[in-house]
């Protein structure tokens, strides 16, 4: 039995889970779970790596403790977000976090200066305030000091795998997501950089997903006897590529959401489209294992999470079960909006938010708290169909299923109105994709799968999944219209602040 453990750091949570190969199939079982939240000291709103890490350090020595001789591990995590490394080794300061609200005006600035056209047709990368290049900008910005210390940039899952190796690197499939690679040549985009006025040697060597990078040092093999012989893999370590990996399902084309607290929504293509349509729609290339994952971001589950938290803390039962209850129960489209209205992205109030969207494009504000999730859980199954739509037509693929995978694919209520969304039938599950993806690089790693095509055939014996058929399809297309309408109101008042 080959013992492999993953570190998969979701936007919300992150997980240590240990992926047990026979041979032929895996089992996967979670040794370590942790909060990944956002803290604010200071200034901004930063990631505790240091917590990370040591949360990290304990599940290791747990799954080791409880499997046995551990073989493998491989981390991945949500994209975009990095630490700077000085030239004597230590991190520089807390790495920002992309829910920031100050990156809007370094991206307002770099558009200023680029152009959206030009920045697309580089890097074929959805222009989103938070991408790296925006973010280092507003370090140019406010303290430019910083880059005279400043040797390595290492995004989170480099930064953590530094941490657990002293070796440095930039894993592609995460590389690509700073907007700071050319999409033509797949390498640093070393002289943009350089017209922005931002330093290019801070950039590490490109390392591709199912390599080996290194033994743990000696500390950590100190930690546990069944660590002493573990090797750190390169997986494809943005969380999104190991979920999309991890897609059971071998013909193209086909619809994936990777569901969590973002919905990334997109088909694989073989080559970057960066088509006048592509730029228009605001689509991403990001990099996947020999292909690319052609999508959108959408805000996902992050919706509920907070109206969860802000009715929790107001001391009311708000467990994710009664939310859905609630919903289900509750009059079909309360309201609708656009989840990826920027007033969402990190709101002090998100239920108070909601409100204003509602009042704001002339719709009668959620009577109670089913209404509230309902709409939010209709809204996002509308955003899946809009994505749908324009992928197909900047593709020209016609879509025949929905592939849902993530935490977000237990949530029924949600994975059945993507089906009357969008006409199509939905295949839910893995929830674990990433962790699974991330498993499949390890087998690939270590030589014990020849290729990620072999290695998903492992995941095609070893998971279940569900099937949602769509519903009610005539009353779900007459209420899309009505969301086009709103969605087209909050653009307007967005334009007008
Ligand atoms: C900012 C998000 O992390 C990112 O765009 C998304 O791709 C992701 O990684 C979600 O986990």
């Amino acid at each position: 039995m080959l013992n492999l453990v993953a570190v998969d750091l979701g936007a919300s949570s992150g997980r240590m889970m240990v992926g047990q190969y026979d041979g032929r199939a895996l089992t996967l079982t979670e040794h370590e779970r942790f909060s990944t939240l956002p803290v604010t000291s200071g200034r901004w709103l930063h990631t505790n790596i240091q917590f990370i890490f040591e949360r990290m350090l304990k599940g290791l020595v747990r799954s080791a403790t409880h499997v046995g001789v551990v073989s493998a591990v491989g981390i991945d995590s949500w994209a975009v977000d990095f630490g700077l490394i000085d030239r004597f080794g230590s991190l520089i300061d807390h790495p920002r976090h992309y829910r920031d609200e100050r990156h809007a005006q370094a991206m307002k600035a770099v558009v200023e200066r680029i152009g959206i056209h030009r920045l697309f047709q580089e890097t074929g990368i959805q222009i989103l305030p938070f991408n790296t290049l925006f973010q280092l900008y507003g370090i140019q910005m406010e303290e430019p000091n910083v880059f005279d210390r400043a040797a390595t940039l290492l995004l989170l899952p480099d930064l953590l795998n530094y941490m657990l190796t002293g070796e440095m690197r930039a894993e592609w499939t995460n590389a690509t997501t700073t907007q700071m690679i050319r999409v033509q040549t797949r390498s640093w985009m070393n002289d943009l950089l350089q017209e922005l006025g931002l330093p290019t040697t801070i950039l590490p060597t490109i390392a591709q997903p199912g390599s080996v990078l290194s033994r743990l040092a000696p500390m950590q093999r100190g930690m546990h006897e069944n660590l002493c012989d573990a090797k750190v893999v390169h997986v494809a370590s943005h969380d999104t590529a190991s979920a999309v990996a991890a897609v059971p399902d071998h013909a193209d084309p086909y619809l994936y959401i990777s569901s969590g607290t973002w919905s990334l929504v997109g088909t694989v293509v073989q080559r970057p489209i960066t088509t006048p349509l592509a730029e228009h729609y605001n689509f991403s290339n990001e990099g996947g294992i020999g292909n690319y994952r052609f999508l959108k971001n959408v805000m996902g589950l992050w919706l509920i999470q907070e109206i969860q938290r802000e009715v929790q803390a107001g001391g009311q039962v708000a467990d994710i079960h009664t939310l859905l209850q609630l919903a289900e129960r509750a009059r079909p489209f309360p309201f609708v909006l656009d989840p990826d209205d920027p007033l969402l992205l990190h709101p002090a109030s998100m239920v108070r938010t909601i409100h204003e969207i509602c009042v704001q494009t002339g719709q009668r504000p959620p009577a109670e708290l089913g209404e509230l999730v309902r709409g939010v859980l209709e809204s996002l199954a509308f955003k899946y169909r809009t994505v749908l739509l324009e992928l197909q037509e900047v593709t020209g693929c016609t879509f025949s299923r929905v592939h849902i995978v993530g935490g977000g694919s237990q949530n029924q209520l949600l994975s059945q109105f993507a089906a009357n969304a969008t006409g199509c039938p939905v295949i839910t599950g893995p929830v674990e994709a990433s962790a699974l993806g991330n498993v499949m690089l390890q087998l690939v790693a270590l030589g014990e799968c020849k290729s990620v095509s072999e290695a998903r055939e492992v995941v095609l014996r070893s998971v279940a999944t569900a099937l949602y058929v769509p519903q009610s399809a005539e009353v779900w297309q007459e209420k899309y219209s009505a969301f086009q309408q709103v969605v087209r109101r909050q653009a307007a008042s967005r334009k007008a602040i």
